[in-house]
């Protein structure tokens, strides 16, 4: 390889993704996006990182399970990783102490928040949602059945991206898994064996 070639692979700021979601459970969709991201933006590595206590959902799983069922789900892949930032601090979960969390984490990378169409129609309502955008630049994903609408958000900060549409939500894995229908296929294979094994979803709604 040339000097110059190898100067700008020393130089060159790490790009790391961060996907960020309730993941209850984690499901194909938020992996294929995740895979898509990564690919588009040329990211070094992905993030998931499950939320504590997210303020916008009423209930939610036992913070522990969905964090072990995100590590089961991305384990294979050498460019995923999953974080604890959120499960571990008390009190609601904003995108902005997770954004700030990571960067102390990685101050030398720039971080991209990957976001489905839903998430981010909703983001003008987030903590502090000025300063979020100086902390990392944010992906909003196609998702079935969601607008992908962000032109009212700042043209710097936002990208937006086709990927492929898979209509799965985790809501409608819960309910599934609740009326005894499968999930193979919609989820990964070691994510159906942890929701067996742990009773999860039986009786919710
Ligand atoms: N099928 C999908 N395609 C693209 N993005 C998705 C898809 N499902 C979820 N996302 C995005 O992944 C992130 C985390 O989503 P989340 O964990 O809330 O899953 P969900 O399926 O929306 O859950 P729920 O049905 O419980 O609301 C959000 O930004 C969401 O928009
Ligand atoms: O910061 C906020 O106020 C905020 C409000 C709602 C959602 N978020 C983040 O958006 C991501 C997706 O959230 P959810 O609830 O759709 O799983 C997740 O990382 C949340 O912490 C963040």
């Amino acid at each position: 390889m040339p000097d110059s070639a190898l100067d700008a692979q020393a130089t060159r700021r790490a790009r790391v993704g961060v996907m960020g979601g309730t993941f209850d459970p984690i499901h194909n969709g938020h992996l294929v996006a995740a895979s898509e991201v990564q690919q588009k933006f040329d990211l070094d590595e992905v993030i998931f990182v499950p939320t504590g206590q997210p303020w916008m959902k009423p209930k939610v799983t036992d913070g522990e399970h969905r964090y072990l069922m995100t590590v089961i789900a991305t384990a294979a892949n050498p460019r995923f990783t999953v974080s604890r930032v959120d499960i571990d601090r008390t009190g609601p979960t904003y995108t902005i102490d997770t954004l700030r969390d990571l960067r102390r984490q990685r101050p030398d990378a720039d971080l991209f928040f990957i976001s489905g169409a839903d998430a981010i129609a909703q983001i003008l309502e987030w903590k502090d949602v000025a300063e979020l955008w100086s902390l990392a630049h944010f992906v909003a994903v196609s998702r079935p059945g969601h607008d992908l609408a962000i032109s009212a958000l700042p043209e710097q900060g936002v990208s937006s991206l086709e990927v492929p549409a898979l209509a799965i939500s985790s809501t409608d894995c819960r309910n599934r898994v609740s009326r005894g229908f499968p999930v193979w296929y919609l989820v990964p294979d070691g994510v159906v064996q942890y929701i067996s094994k742990h009773h999860l979803y039986r009786s919710i709604a």
